[in-house]
């Protein structure tokens, strides 16, 4: 298996968290944090800064790393690593780019309907400023409808 890294951002205010519709490539029409893959010579919280300044026009002081998924597809040799960061001070007002389009969300209206289905399992510990570590088995029947289960993880 090869892992490829890939970075996160959730902005989260007191009572909002801010997400981006992604409007064209992997997970399009879904809902998410910001962020992609690292260039290189990039440590991994330079490129999460990078590709929310690139996906929304925000900048930010510092990230805190929060939590880590890896994600396996039945199947596929490619593991993501995905590393996710959390900010609660940001500059600048978000802008819709190319990638994503930003809105800001109630905490009690997150549109995990319309996000990856495994974000329902871990937004809530990252908004308990909890830390945690996942590993998913996604099955990809076709392009529409997935479904995952805990891989054991290690
Ligand atoms: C640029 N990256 C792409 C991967 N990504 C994912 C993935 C994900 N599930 C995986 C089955 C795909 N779930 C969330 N919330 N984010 C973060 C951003």
């Amino acid at each position: 298996f090869t892992s490829k890294l890939l970075t996160l951002v959730i902005v989260v205010k007191p009572q909002q968290v801010l997400l981006g519709l992604k409007k064209r490539g992997f997970g399009v029409g879904r809902w998410n944090g910001f962020g992609g893959k690292l260039q290189p010579g990039e440590s991994i919280e330079q490129a999460a800064k990078r590709e929310l300044w690139e996906e929304s026009s925000l900048t930010v002081d510092s990230l805190e790393k929060i939590g880590n998924i890896r994600f396996e597809f039945v199947g596929e040799t490619e593991i993501l690593d995905v590393h996710i960061f959390r900010t609660d001070h940001y500059h600048g007002e978000p802008s819709e780019s190319e990638e994503m389009r930003p809105q800001w969300f109630d905490l009690d209206a997150i549109p995990f309907d319309r996000m990856w289905p495994d974000d329902i399992y871990w937004f809530p510990l990252l908004l308990q400023k909890k830390k945690f570590q996942a590993c998913w088995l996604y099955h990809r029947q076709n392009s529409s409808d997935w479904f995952m289960g805990f891989k054991k993880s290690g």
